[in-house]
This record gives C-alpha cells, structure tokens and sequence, in this order.
C-alpha cells in the first residue's frame, strides 16, 4: 500500500516514538493517584481495559500511581470463613480475624491480580502493601468509636514512593498499613488513596466507581454534576443529595483538594477506557471537583 511520503515519514516517527516508550523512564511527569475499587472491579473485559489505560499513562509520561480496595471480595470470603460482615458509616468493624482475611484478599490476592495485569499489558507494575518500606503508617481510628483494627494514615514513606516512580514504575498499594504500635490496620481504599495523593501533592486524585459521578438526583444518572469546587461539594454533604459510599468519597476528595492535589475525580469504572477519555478530553465524563470553579459557570 502507498501511504504517500510525508505520511510514511510521520508513521516512521511514530514507531519510532512507541518502540522507545518502554525505554522512557525520566521523571518529567505528573502524579496521578487512582483508586480502584468496589463494585468497579466486576468485570473481567473492563479491568483489562482499565491497566492498558495505566499502562498507556505511564507510556505519555504521567506517573499513575494505583491504589486498590476490594471491599465486596473480602465480603466473600469472610462469608466462606462463616464471619460476619459489619460496617459502621462505611467502615467495615475489624477484629483481629477479620484483619487477617482483609490482608489476605487484599495483599495476597486483589494485589497480585492487579500487578500481574498491568505487567501482562506492558507495564512495571510494583505490588506493595502499606507494610512494605513502612509505606503506609497508621493508627488507630476513633472516630466512629471502637471498631478494631481500623487505620487512618497519619504518614507514607514518600521517598520510597517517589524513588520507584522515577525508576518507571508502577506502584499498585494495598491499603493494609502499619501501626507505630505494631499492629496491622484496615484502612479505607479511598481514604488512603487521597491521603497518598495528598502526601505526594499529585495532580489528580481519580476515583473509579459504580455511578457516573456524583448525581444531584441519586436515581437520575442524567443528573451528573460535571464541575464542581471544593465549596459547593462542602455544602453538597451537608444536603440530603449524597448519601451512603458517596459520603466518604466526596469528603476524601474535598480533605485532598484542601490539602493540595490539583483537581479529584469520581468516574464511572464501568465505562470502557473512562480512565482515559476524563484525563485526555477537556469535558471528561465524570465528576471533577477543583479548588476555584464553581459548576454554575460551566
Ligand atoms: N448523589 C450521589 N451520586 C452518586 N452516587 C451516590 C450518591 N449518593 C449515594 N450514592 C451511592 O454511592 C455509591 C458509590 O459508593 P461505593 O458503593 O462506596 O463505591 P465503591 O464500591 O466503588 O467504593 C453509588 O453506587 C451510589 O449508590
Ligand atoms: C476499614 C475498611 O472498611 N476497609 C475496607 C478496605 C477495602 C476497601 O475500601 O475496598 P472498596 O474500595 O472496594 O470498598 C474493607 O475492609 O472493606
């Protein structure tokens, strides 16, 4: 076939450029944090798609960074072990048996699965829990009252996270954590995903759920708030619009916006290749909450 010259000439650039991707690894790039989790991890097609869209990141010289949850997988098993499952605002109540199943889904299985997909995709996928390089420090959390080995990150060892970036890496973080007292703690994936951000000032801090965005009307999908700041989100808690995983999605995107992160996103991870279309195209397709812009004017 008979491209032309100039057209030859750019399809030679191009290979080029993609035969020398994996070769890349200066560190010029932004920091996204993404969180992935839930119910956004049932199908097998769309996680595929998902990491070839870490991958691809990676390849244009951003630095994802993934941080996972697997909430309905520890369900599972706990139900296999005849152990009950019970949450207080969203945070699942975890004695020291339940903390040893959370670890086991979460570190053993979910991380492996992720960091062995990435790879299968052409990427250098690192798998890590919070234990690895002390990378996620935590205590106890009491917010809610006691309910066991439940964490908050107070630290993360950032030059860890920082040194296997620039090596051209691709951090997949399981939020179990470590306590100065010892302890393991079961942190909350979004939680810890925008303590991380938060702590590695990324750019963006991407959620990946089961809703196209945060809705004014929880049953209208049509109803989606495609800009919205970090004020008005405040103010969106308070009202009766937001209610039950969507509560402590907002407030962690709110708590990583005020704590430096450029602009967090709620999108819809069952969506192919969403990753892509709400970083690479100005209107995205999900939720974005920033410090300035209010909806009204978009
Ligand atoms: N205003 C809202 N907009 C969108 N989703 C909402 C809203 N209020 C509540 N939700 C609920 O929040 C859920 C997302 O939170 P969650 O189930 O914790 O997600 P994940 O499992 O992905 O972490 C949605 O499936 C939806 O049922
Ligand atoms: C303290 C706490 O609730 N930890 C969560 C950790 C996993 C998680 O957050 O997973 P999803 O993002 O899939 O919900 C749990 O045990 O389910």
């Amino acid at each position: 076939m008979n491209f032309g010259r100039m057209y030859n000439d750019e399809i030679e650039k191009a290979n080029v450029l993609v035969e020398a991707l994996p070769y890349i690894k200066h560190f010029s790039g932004k920091i996204v944090v993404i969180k992935y989790g839930g119910k956004a991890m049932e199908n097998e097609q769309i996680k595929t798609l998902i990491m070839q869209d870490i991958v691809l990141m990676k390849y244009v010289g951003l630095h994802p960074v993934v941080v996972h949850g697997g909430g309905p997988e520890i369900n599972k098993m706990l139900k296999r072990v005849n152990i009950e499952s019970n949450f207080v605002n969203g945070l699942r109540v975890t004695d020291r048996e339940t903390m040893e199943i959370v670890e086991m889904v979460l570190v053993g299985k979910i991380n492996k699965e992720i960091t062995s997909l990435i790879n299968k995709h052409g990427g250098n996928a690192v798998g890590l829990s919070g234990k690895d390089a002390n990378l996620l420090i935590a205590e106890k959390d009491i917010s809610n009252g006691d309910i066991g080995y439940v964490g908050e990150i107070i630290d993360i060892n950032k030059d860890f996270l920082m040194m296997i970036l620039e090596n051209g890496y691709i951090p997949v973080i399981a939020p179990c954590a470590i306590g100065r007292d010892g302890n393991t703690y079961n942190v909350n994936a979004d939680t810890a995903a925008g303590k991380i951000a938060s702590i590695l000032k990324a750019e963006k801090f991407v959620l990946l759920t089961d809703v196209s965005g945060v809705l004014k009307d929880r049953n209208d999908e049509r109803s989606i708030i495609s800009k919205i700041n970090y004020q008005e989100s405040k103010e969106l808690l308070n009202s009766h619009f937001i209610t039950e995983g969507m509560i402590p999605k907002l407030k962690c995107c709110v708590k990583a916006i005020e704590e430096g992160v450029e602009s967090a996103h709620i999108i819809d991870g069952r969506i192919p290749h969403s990753l892509i279309l709400e970083i690479f195209t100005k209107e995205g397709i999900g939720t974005m909450i920033v410090k300035e812009n209010s909806y009204e004017e978009n």
